[in-house]
C-alpha cells in the first residue's frame, strides 16, 4: 500500500489534504511519486496546524500517522526532480509549481511566498532609518518621560530606540509596561516633529481583534492621562495622541469576499507611525499584508508577548522575528552613542547578527502588581516549562492561586455553587453596562474547544444550571461570545455580550462600544456566536478577567503546551485557580506550541 494510502486509511489526513495529492496525481496520470503526493498531502495539513509548510525531517509535526516516514534527504531528493515542486533561489518567487521546497521544508506555494513577502518587506522597514539628529533635541522631555533612563530602564530604552528605528519590537509579559511605553514614545515623536517644525505625524493602533484592539485604546488612554499629570509635558501634544485603536483588519480596510485589503503595496496606509499590540496573535498571511502596506519611511512597532499562545492560523511571526532580532541587550556602538544624550552610557556591541539586531527591547519588570494575586513566580516557571517549581509552587499556594488538583469537573463538587453564584449575580442585573463590566469578572479557561471537558459542553451545562433544560436560547444574563468578524455589526471575533431581557421581555444583546458605551443588538441578527461561560484558552487570548478558572482535560492532549498554560494562568488579574492532574500538567509543559517555520532563517539572512 502506498504511503499516501495508509495515511488516510489511518484518518490522519484530512479530505483537503488527500483531495489535492489526489489532483497531483491524476495530473500525472497514476506514475506520480508517492513520496511527492505526501508531501503535497502534509503540505497542506502542516498549514492547519499553524506551520507555514513540512520540515522533511519532522513530518509528524503535521500529521501523526503511524507510519515509516522516508529518509529526509531522499524525500528531498525526490521532490527537486518533481514538476510540481519549485526551487526557487531564497530571495526569488516561487513560480507557478504548487509546492516549493527550501531548506528542507515543503510549503504549499502561497505560503512559501507569504514567508518571502514579509521577510522581505520586515527587511525594508528595518533597512529604512529615520534621521538622528533632532535626538539631542528631546533629552529635556525625555529626562522626564524616563526619570531612570541613565539606570539601566528597559522602557526608556526601548523609547530611546523607537526614534532610531523605523522597525522595532517591544516584547514583554503581561504588565510590563508596553502600552505606556508606546504612549510616551508617541508623544516624543510628536514633540520631535513640532521641534522640527514637521507636520505632526499621522498614528495609527491596532490588534488582530476588536477585544485586543479595545483594551489597548483603555490602557493607551490611561497612560495619556498619566502623561497630563507630569510636569513639562505639552498638553496640546496630548490631545494630539490616539485615543483609539482598530482591527488589523478595519485598518488595512477589508474588501467584502477577498483576502485582499483596500491597503497593499500599491494603495499604502496613509500613516507615518503603525503601532500594533498583542502581535503573537497575528498570523503569517495578515502580517504579511500588514507589512506591504506600510509605506516607505513610515514606522511599525510591534508589542507583544512571545511566549504567549502563537496565532491560530499559520504563523508563530512575532516568535520568529523576536529570533531573528536577538535579546537585545546591547546595542550597535553608534546607536549607543547617538542615544547617549537620552540613555547614559550603554553596553555596547557590534555583535550584529542580521538584519534585525538591535530592533528588539525585551521588557522585563513587571509593574502591574495585584494586592490579591501572586502570579509572577508562576507565569515564569510555566514559561520556562519547569514542571517541579510549576508543581511546587501551586501545591505550596501562592496568593490568589488554588490548585485543585485531579479535579476533572469544576461544575460537580465543591466549586459549582461558587461558579455559579458569580453568574446569578450577574443574570440578576437589569443594566447592560454593569452586566458587562460584571462579565469580565469570572471565566472558565479549558483547553479543549470539544468534548466533555470543551469549551461547548460546560457552556451548555452551565447555561442549563442557570437556566434550566427548557430555557430561551437568549435568557436574560446569557453571555455570548462573537466567532467571526463582522464590519457590518463592527463586532469582531472574540466580542463578548450580554444578553438581557427589555421591559417587553425581549431579548436583546448587549455589546461594548458606541457613544453610549453599550450597543444592542437583536440576537437573531448577530454573527456567528456561542456562549461565553466558558472559553478556549486560544479564544481568551488578548482579554483579562478578575478571576480565571483553568481547566486542563483528564488526558494529555496535542493542544496542551507550555505557551498555552502560560496565556490561560497570565489572562488573571485577581485569582487564579487551576483544575489539572500533575501528570497531564507535566506533559503540557514538556511541550512547545512552536510552529514550523523558515521566517526567522530569513529574516537572518542580510
Ligand atoms: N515605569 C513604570 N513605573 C510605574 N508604573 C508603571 C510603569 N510602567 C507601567 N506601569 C504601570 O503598570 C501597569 C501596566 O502597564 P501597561 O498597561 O503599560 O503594561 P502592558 O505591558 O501594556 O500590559 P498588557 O499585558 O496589558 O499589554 C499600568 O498600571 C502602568 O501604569
Amino acid at each position: 500500500m502506498s504511503l499516501l494510502d495508509a495515511l488516510l486509511r489511518q484518518g490522519a489526513l484530512r479530505a483537503i489534504d488527500h483531495a489535492l495529492a489526489q489532483s497531483l496525481r491524476r495530473l500525472d496520470e497514476g506514475n506520480a511519486d508517492d513520496r511527492v503526493l505526501v508531501a503535497a498531502a502534509l503540505a497542506s495539513a502542516a498549514v492547519a496546524r499553524g506551520h507555514a509548510g513540512v520540515d522533511l525531517a519532522r513530518p509528524q509535526l503535521a500529521c501523526e500517522g503511524n507510519v515509516e516516514w522516508p529518509d529526509a534527504a531522499e524525500w528531498a531528493d525526490a521532490l527537486r526532480g518533481s514538476r510540481w515542486v519549485a526551487q526557487p533561489p531564497a530571495d526569488a518567487a516561487a513560480g507557478q509549481a504548487p509546492l516549493a521546497i527550501e531548506n528542507g521544508m515543503v510549503y504549499l506555494r502561497r505560503y512559501r511566498e507569504y514567508e518571502r513577502r514579509l521577510a522581505s518587506g520586515l527587511r525594508r522597514i528595518a533597512a529604512a532609518t529615520p534621521g538622528s539628529s533632532g535626538v539631542a533635541a528631546l533629552a529635556p522631555l525625555f529626562a522626564t518621560l524616563f526619570p531612570n533612563a541613565r539606570d539601566g530602564d528597559r522602557q526608556a530604552r526601548a523609547a530611546a530606540l523607537a526614534l532610531l528605528r523605523s522597525l522595532l519590537l517591544i516584547t514583554g509579559g503581561p504588565g510590563t509596561g508596553k502600552t505606556t511605553t508606546i504612549t510616551r514614545v508617541l508623544l516624543l515623536l510628536l514633540a520631535q516633529a513640532r521641534l522640527e517644525g514637521r507636520p505632526l505625524p499621522r498614528i495609527a493602533l491596532a490588534a488582530p481583534t476588536g477585544r485586543a484592539a479595545e483594551r489597548v485604546a483603555e490602557s493607551l488612554r490611561a497612560a495619556t492621562e498619566q502623561l497630563r499629570t507630569l510636569s513639562g509635558v505639552d498638553a496640546a501634544l496630548c490631545d494630539a495622541l490616539p485615543d483609539s485603536a482598530s482591527t488589523l483588519h478595519r485598518l488595512l480596510g477589508t474588501i467584502p469576499d477577498s483576502p485582499r485589503f483596500r491597503h497593499d503595496a500599491d494603495h499604502p496606509l496613509p500613516l507615518d507611525v503603525i503601532v500594533v499590540d498583542e502581535a503573537s496573535m497575528v498570523d503569517l498571511p495578515l502580517m504579511c499584508k500588514l507589512v506591504e502596506a506600510v509605506p516607505e519611511g513610515a514606522r511599525l512597532i510591534l508589542l507583544g508577548d512571545r511566549d504567549q499562545l502563537p496565532s491560530v492560523e499559520a504563523g508563530d511571526v512575532l516568535a520568529a522575528i523576536t529570533d531573528a532580532a536577538g535579546e537585545g541587550e546591547t546595542l550597535p556602538p553608534a546607536v549607543a552613542a547617538t542615544l547617549a544624550p537620552l540613555l547614559g552610557e550603554v553596553q555596547a556591541d557590534d555583535a550584529s547578527v542580521g538584519p534585525l539586531s538591535g530592533h528588539r527591547v525585551q521588557l522585563q519588570r513587571g509593574f502591574r502588581q495585584s494586592a490579591s494575586l501572586d502570579l509572577a513566580p508562576l507565569a515564569d516557571a510555566m514559561r520556562g516549562g519547569d514542571a517541579d517549581t510549576t508543581l511546587q509552587l501551586l501545591r505550596e499556594g501562592l496568593r490568589g492561586v488554588r490548585f485543585h488538583e485531579d479535579v476533572s469537573d469544576p461544575l460537580a463538587g465543591a466549586a459549582r455553587e461558587t461558579l455559579l453564584s458569580s453568574w446569578r449575580e450577574m443574570m440578576a442585573l437589569q443594566e447592560p453596562q454593569l452586566a458587562l463590566q460584571h462579565a469580565a469578572r469570572l471565566r472558565l479557561l479549558t483547553a479543549l474547544r470539544d468534548g466533555a471537558q470543551g469549551a461547548g459542553v460546560l457552556n451548555q451545562r452551565i447555561e442549563e444550571a442557570l437556566a434550566g433544560a427548557q430555557r430561551d436560547p437568549y435568557f436574560h444574563g446569557r453571555l455570548l461570545l462573537v466567532t467571526e468578524n463582522s464590519y457590518r455589526h463592527g463586532l469582531f471575533n472574540g466580542d463578548i455580550g450580554v444578553c438581557q431581557h427589555d421591559a417587553a421581555g425581549v431579548p436583546v444583546a448587549w455589546f461594548a462600544g458606541g457613544s453610549e458605551g453599550v450597543r444592542a443588538f437583536h440576537p437573531a441578527s448577530l454573527p456567528a456566536h456561542t456562549g461565553a461561560f466558558a472559553m478556549t484558552v486560544h479564544k481568551a487570548q488578548g482579554s483579562e478577567f478578575d478571576t480565571v478558572w483553568l481547566l486542563l482535560p483528564r488526558q494529555d492532549a496535542r493542544t496542551l503546551s507550555r505557551e498555552l498554560l502560560y496565556t490561560a494562568v497570565t489572562r488573571a488579574r485577581r485569582e487564579l485557580h487551576v483544575c489539572a492532574s500533575e501528570d497531564v500538567l507535566r506533559a503540557a509543559l514538556a511541550r512547545h506550541a512552536a510552529r514550523v517555520s523558515g521566517l526567522a532563517s530569513r529574516l537572518r539572512t542580510p
